[in-house]
């Protein structure tokens, strides 16, 4: 891994020496990473490794025990109002004002951001429409399926054109159809100059869809850089399993045999 970091103004998100621990557990130690802005981003690793953890701390929602975060050079724990107003998110387990409807939730979304009314009505007809929610819309978000809570929650999280998106598992539990639409709004958003961070379990679609890729483990940074460098003449899920290991520990089970 390169230990030549970019200066954290020209990089979308930079961190320096992350870490969080709670009580005995460090969840993350110590992590400096650089996301270079226009990049498609992946953070992988296995359950518990600290991706929620290291993104809750990276877009101020979770106050980090040490280390600094700057989103395009705004120190995010410094000036909290002015890094998030360039940043999108989706986060995971947050709950959503899930007794509004999901045009209301996506609307207040807008508002929130001090966006004008028509900007936001317009701006939400279209991410009703490419999310496939069009028809959902005056649906309160209780009574939504897990695939359509996140689809509402990445509307809320494009609706004013952040120049950062910050996405924890956004594929999880969302159909086939609607993940290629998401894909599709993601890869038309970094053309466009915009840099998106997501995280993932799933190496084949982060391998496809991303330029670069950070793979972390029980807290520590094992890889980092473009997903050629850090894959080699691997495929990634083969080099992922490789940097962290794991495999093998199914053996065993005797009592799962049914003859
Ligand atoms: N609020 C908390 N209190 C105590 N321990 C926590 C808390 N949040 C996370 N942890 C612990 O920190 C570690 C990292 O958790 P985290 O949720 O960041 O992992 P993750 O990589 O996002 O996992 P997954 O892929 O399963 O979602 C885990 O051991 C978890 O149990």
């Amino acid at each position: 891994m390169s230990n030549s970091y970019l200066d954290p103004g020209t990089a979308a998100l930079s961190i320096r020496t992350l870490g969080k621990r709670f009580g005995e557990k460090v969840a993350v130690n110590g992590i400096s990473l650089d996301v270079p802005t226009g990049s498609f981003f992946g953070l992988v690793g296995p359950n518990g490794a600290g991706k929620t953890t290291a993104l809750s701390m990276a877009t101020g929602l979770m106050r980090p025990d040490t280390g600094q975060v700057w989103i395009h050079g705004i120190d995010v724990w410094a000036e909290p109002a002015k890094a998030k107003a360039s940043l999108g998110v989706l986060a995971d387990g947050v709950r959503l004002f899930d007794r509004l409807s999901g045009r209301q939730l996506v609307t207040y979304s807008g508002l929130l951001r001090g966006m004008d009314r028509a900007t936001v009505d317009t701006r939400t007809d279209d991410l009703l429409r490419v999310l496939d929610l069009a028809d959902a819309g005056s649906k309160l978000v209780v009574d939504y399926s897990a695939g359509m809570t996140k689809k509402i929650a990445l509307a809320t999280a494009l609706i004013h054109s952040p120049r950062v998106l910050v996405l924890d598992e956004p594929f999880e539990a969302v159909d086939p159809v609607s993940a290629a639409n998401i894909r599709d709004i993601l890869s038309d958003y970094v053309a466009h100059g915009g840099t998106v961070i997501v995280s993932s379990h799933v190496m084949d679609l982060v391998q496809r869809m991303c330029s670069h890729v950070a793979v972390i483990a029980d807290g520590n940074l094992l890889s980092a850089g473009s997903v050629d460098e850090v894959r080699g003449e691997m495929s990634l899920e083969d080099r992922f399993v490789d940097l962290v290991g794991g495999r093998g520990s199914n053996e065993g089970l005797s009592w799962l045999h049914t003859s």
